[in-house]
């Protein structure tokens, strides 16, 4: 099975900063949608890279088909800018030296399913951010990869065509190629086979999404007014932040629309409220909390 083991990257190059990248371990089943999910600076990013072989790693190994049997979508989308969406397409299938009748049939299925098909002669650079995006990912996909690593593929992208993306996710999947996709919507991380949730450089939790859930300590409860009073101080206190190992009632809780949830650690008291099953949300956050005040 493909993946990453033990990989530990630092960009400090050993100077003391904490890394990147601490000791991860991923596996990337075959015919499996993994999602990456975490707050800025978990590592989502690196963790794609080093997969990729892009950044040094300072421990562990990764475990990759070899490099043509890989795609990747990186953050900023790897379309050329100064190439047309035709151009784009012919660059990338010359370099995994694809056929011409082939090349020709899986860019007209892409383009067309990515809602390009009209836009093949406009500069990469001309395109929107969401089209750029769209594009990127059919580059990533054309040669029908055996491993398909994408970053972040759907931001920016308009709610119809993320529902398209994700069905060409989910055939690919279904036709046996092993994707690994970082993501900040957690709609779309509910779907995946697989959640590694990051933070910090270190896998929280990686598990099936009510797995995930399942994995939350104590309880969460909903109140419609903060449960610390009137005086709540920071609207979003941020995860992991340094309160030490019994955070205050203001750093457990976090406002969701108009509501206030809030996380209790077991074997404490809950504040009023109602207690709620945690969604994939609340989970990612408390499992973050819960590490930060171990
Ligand atoms: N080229 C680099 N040089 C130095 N530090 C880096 C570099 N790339 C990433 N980092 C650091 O590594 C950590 C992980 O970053 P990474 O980009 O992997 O996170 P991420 O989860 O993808 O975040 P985001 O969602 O904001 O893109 C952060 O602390 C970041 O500052």
């Amino acid at each position: 099975m493909w993946g990453a083991r033990d990989v530990t990257v630092r960009f400090d190059g050993g100077h003391g900063a904490a890394p990147a990248l601490d000791a991860v371990t991923v596996s990337l089943p075959r015919g499996e949608v993994t999602a990456l999910v975490g707050g800025d600076g978990a590592g989502k990013t690196t963790l794609l890279r080093a997969l990729v072989r892009r950044v040094a790693l300072a421990g562990g190994s990764v475990d990759v088909p070899s490099v043509e049997r890989v795609g990747f979508q990186p953050a900023t989308s790897g379309v050329w800018r100064t190439l047309s969406v035709a151009e784009n397409v012919e660059f990338v299938g010359a370099a995994y030296s694809m056929g011409r009748k082939s090349l020709t049939a899986r860019a007209d299925e892409l383009l067309g399913r990515a809602g390009l098909d009209g836009a093949r002669d406009r500069l990469g650079g001309q395109l929107s951010g969401g089209m750029r995006q769209k594009l990127g990912f059919c580059l990533a996909m054309l040669h029908e990869p055996d491993l398909l690593l994408l970053d972040e593929p759907s931001t920016g992208v308009d709610p119809v065509s993320r529902v398209e993306l994700w069905r060409l996710v989910a055939e690919a999947a279904a036709a046996g190629t092993a994707i690994a996709l970082a993501t900040t919507y957690l709609d779309e991380a509910e779907r995946a086979a697989t959640v590694v949730a990051l933070d910090a450089g270190r896998v929280l939790a990686a598990a099936d999404p009510p797995g995930v859930v399942a994995a939350v300590p104590g309880q969460v409860t909903v109140s419609d007014r903060r449960p610390d009073g009137d005086d709540p101080g920071p609207a979003d206190v941020p995860p992991g932040s340094d309160d030490g190992p019994s955070l205050p009632l203001a750093a457990r809780t976090w406002r969701r629309g108009t509501a206030f949830h809030t996380w209790t650690p077991p074997g404490t008291d809950a504040p009023p409220g109602e207690k709620v099953v945690p969604d994939l949300e609340d989970a990612l956050v408390v499992l973050s909390l819960a590490g930060a005040s171990s």
